[in-house]
């Protein structure tokens, strides 16, 4: 191996950790992949696919995969974690012992860990206490970035080195890689937007039409930005490829594994069975259930956070749901220019004069 050459780590065997180290591979890096299934480990290996999250993708046959964590791990200048949520910390711990302090630590990972409502960025900084910490997010179906469709994501880091590296590292003639300082709000964005993909792909089994998919995709771009400016988030970054961008492809594609979840509650399934027939993540079932609970903490409305809620785990009926959401008061459009208090004012005025 040539000495100059950047070496990539990445976490997970699933389809956006397959997708990111070919890519990486694609642009001449040394790229090793850490998975736990001793099987798929060798199909990558001898065959270069993933037959169980990437069936027809030809991975770059330099991309080596391997279950050794400190194999994977040693020398790599660039760590990328594609692991669901629910065990990104536990897997974080495992790397721990290999991990350096001038290694680039970039969460790929659009969800939310239970203990405390951390991001998985924060979590990162929380084991390791390193310097060099990104976040990954955009509209990035993954299926889609194997078949070479023009994508555009962003690296979000309050180091500039981070954004740098990345950006060399990923972007290529398919692949641009653009750059935020905003790791809150770009991590915020990439999670919160899963809830709104159930609601929609709800939505579109029920027969709903194509306003009706405009009113949720803007509302939930509304009640995103109002629960992250309560967070302390930047509400200016939901307008970029981590916030409205993930937003429109999640709420509009089959692709998306949480819009297929919705579909089929839509369809009448029971939540376990459209989890059970997906076979992979969906990380909007549980940040539906942490951001309902934190908003009820905080005093954030968010509406449709809340019906979704009520659908998916107290089993309240989808289009009852929509009727009553229907029913909820007229408030504003864009309330950073006119407030909800300001409109509600006027109503209650108007209803005093009658
Ligand atoms: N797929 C996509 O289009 C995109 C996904 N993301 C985000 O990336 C993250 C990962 O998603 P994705 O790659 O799609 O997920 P997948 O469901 O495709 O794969 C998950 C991977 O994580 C592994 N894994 C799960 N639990 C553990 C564990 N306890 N220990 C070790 N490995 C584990 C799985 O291993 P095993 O097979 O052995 O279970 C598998 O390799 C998610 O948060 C997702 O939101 C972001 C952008 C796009
Ligand atoms: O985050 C994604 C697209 O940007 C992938 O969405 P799903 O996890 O719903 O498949």
């Amino acid at each position: 191996m040539s000495e100059d050459r950047l070496r990539v780590a990445v976490l997970g065997g699933g389809s956006f950790g397959t997708a990111l180290a070919s890519i990486a591979a694609d642009n001449g890096a040394e790229v090793r992949q850490w998975l736990r299934d001793a099987a798929l480990v060798a199909e990558i290996n001898h065959d270069h696919r993933n037959s169980r999250y990437l069936p027809d993708y030809a991975i770059n046959p330099a991309v080596m995969a391997s279950d050794d964590m400190r194999e994977v791990l040693d020398g790599a200048e660039l760590v990328l974690i594609a692991i669901p949520s629910e065990a990104f910390q536990s897997v974080v711990r495992q790397a721990r012992p290999w991990l350096k302090s001038d290694q680039i630590l970039v969460s790929t990972t659009k969800g939310i860990h239970e203990d405390g409502f951390k991001l998985m960025s924060q979590i990162l900084e929380e084991e390791t206490g390193f310097p060099h910490i990104g976040v990954l997010s955009g509209p990035n179906l993954a299926s889609e970035i194997a078949d070479k469709h023009l994508t555009a994501t962003v690296i979000a880091s309050d180091d500039p080195f981070t954004r740098a590296r990345v950006q060399t590292a990923l972007g290529c003639d398919y692949f641009r890689v653009y750059a935020s300082n905003d790791r809150y709000g770009v991590e915020l964005g990439g999670a919160l937007k899963n809830i709104y993909a159930i609601a929609a792909g709800m939505a579109a089994a029920l027969g709903m039409g194509e306003n009706t998919r405009s009113m949720l995709m803007t509302r939930a771009l509304a009640e995103m930005s109002r629960f992250a400016v309560d967070q302390g988030a930047n509400p200016m970054t939901f307008l970029g490829l981590a916030g409205v961008g993930d937003l429109i492809v999640t709420c509009s594609s089959n692709l998306s594994r949480n819009y297929r979840v919705g579909y089929a509650l839509g369809e009448g399934k029971t939540l376990d069975e459209a989890v059970d027939a997906l076979g992979q993540v969906a990380e909007g079932v549980n940040t539906v259930r942490l951001v309902r609970d934190k908003a009820c903490e905080d005093g954030v409305y968010m509406p449709l956070a809340e019906g979704l809620y009520q659908v998916l785990f107290n089993g309240v009926p989808a289009r009852q749901m929509a009727k009553m959401l229907m029913q909820g008061e007229q408030s504003s459009d864009v309330e950073f220019t006119l407030s909800r208090e300001a409109v509600s004012q006027a109503r209650r005025q108007e209803k005093d004069n009658e």
